[in-house]
Formats: structure tokens, C-alpha cells, sequence
């Protein structure tokens, strides 16, 4: 299991480097991720929240019931709907802070996965905020990011002390 950073923290706003080639270590990685997002518990984690500042996210698209991981490398939004849609967003790196964020309600995203294949695919409903809030973490945007000054200083703050609070123990 790998410990999850918390917000503030420098590895959190990099812009993280491609995956060059896929390795076992890479897909250690990614089984890793997907058991410290479980165990979170939560539905999606990106690799800099891991510190780890590779473009890697895993998610689980949970189909009616039926848990679905998904591991996606070097993934990217190829196309994004003009609908937009508002959801109240949190985030394993802030925790117990939750706003409203508005983004495209449907994402074609494309990426390579742990066969090395390349895969292409719709998202819409909570999957598309998913992914798009893993891959703004890639990016080393956060969630807050989308909010006014005030707000996301009283967020940044608020983590900070829950973050100094853990610290201790
Ligand atoms: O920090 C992360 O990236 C995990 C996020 C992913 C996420 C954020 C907002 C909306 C959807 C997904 C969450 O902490 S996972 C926790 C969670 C669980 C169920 C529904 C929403 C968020
Ligand atoms: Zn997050």
C-alpha cells in the first residue's frame, strides 16, 4: 500500500513525464495504486498523489455492482462535450473538503493498458468527473484550482492542518 500525499505539497502541482515503456515495475505500480484507492477508499488515484510524477491513473468504473479497475498509462482526453455538468468533487489528497466543480458531462479519453495495448473510450456520468479530475492531477491541477481565491485558500489551509494533524499522529 502506498502512502497518499496530502495538499500542500510541491509533487502535487508537476506536470508529470510520460511512461516511455511499460515495465513490471510500472505495473507493480499501478496494482499498488489500485489498492491503496481501495483501500482509501475511493474511486480513482493518480500516480503524483503516490509521488510518483508519471502520467499513470487508475480508476474503478464500478458497472452495476460489479467492480471494474482500470488502469490507464499516458492517458488523454481526445474529445469533450460542449454539455457540461456540475458535481460535488473531493479528493483523497484534500481531505474532507468537497466543492462543486462544472466540466464536460461526456470525455472520449484514449490510452495504453497493462498489456500495452491502446484503448479508446466514451465517459459519461460520475466516470467522466472521474477522469478528468485524475487526469488534471497530471497536470498538477487540483480540484480547488476551479474554485475563487477565497475558497481555495480556506481548502488549502484546512488541509494543511489536517495534514499537521495526521503528521502527529
Ligand atoms: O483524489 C482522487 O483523485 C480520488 C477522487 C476521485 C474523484 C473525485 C471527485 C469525483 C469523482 C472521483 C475521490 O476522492 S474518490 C472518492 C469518491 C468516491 C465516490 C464518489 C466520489 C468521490
Ligand atoms: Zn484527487
Amino acid at each position: 500500500k502506498k502512502t497518499i500525499l496530502i495538499h500542500p505539497d510541491p509533487r502535487l502541482k508537476k506536470i508529470c513525464e510520460p511512461v516511455p515503456d511499460l515495465s513490471d515495475e510500472l505495473r507493480t505500480l499501478a496494482e499498488d495504486m489500485l489498492e491503496s484507492m481501495y483501500d482509501a477508499p475511493g474511486i480513482g488515484l493518480a500516480a503524483p498523489q503516490v509521488g510518483v510524477l508519471s502520467r499513470l491513473i487508475v480508476m474503478d468504473c464500478i458497472k452495476d455492482g460489479t467492480p471494474e479497475p482500470m488502469v490507464m498509462f499516458n492517458p488523454e482526453v481526445l474529445g469533450s462535450s460542449d454539455e457540461l455538468n456540475t458535481y460535488e468533487e473531493g479528493c483523497l489528497s484534500i481531505p474532507e473538503q468537497f466543492a462543486e466543480v462544472t466540466r464536460p458531462a461526456d470525455v472520449r479519453v484514449g490510452w495504453i493498458d497493462m498489456d500495452g495495448n491502446p484503448q479508446e473510450r466514451d465517459f459519461g456520468g460520475l466516470w467522466a468527473t472521474c477522469v478528468q479530475h485524475e487526469i488534471d492531477h497530471l497536470q498538477g491541477k487540483l480540484f480547488i484550482d476551479y474554485l475563487g481565491p477565497m475558497k481555495r485558500q480556506m481548502m488549502t489551509r484546512r488541509s494543511a492542518k489536517m495534514k499537521r494533524e495526521r503528521a502527529r499522529g
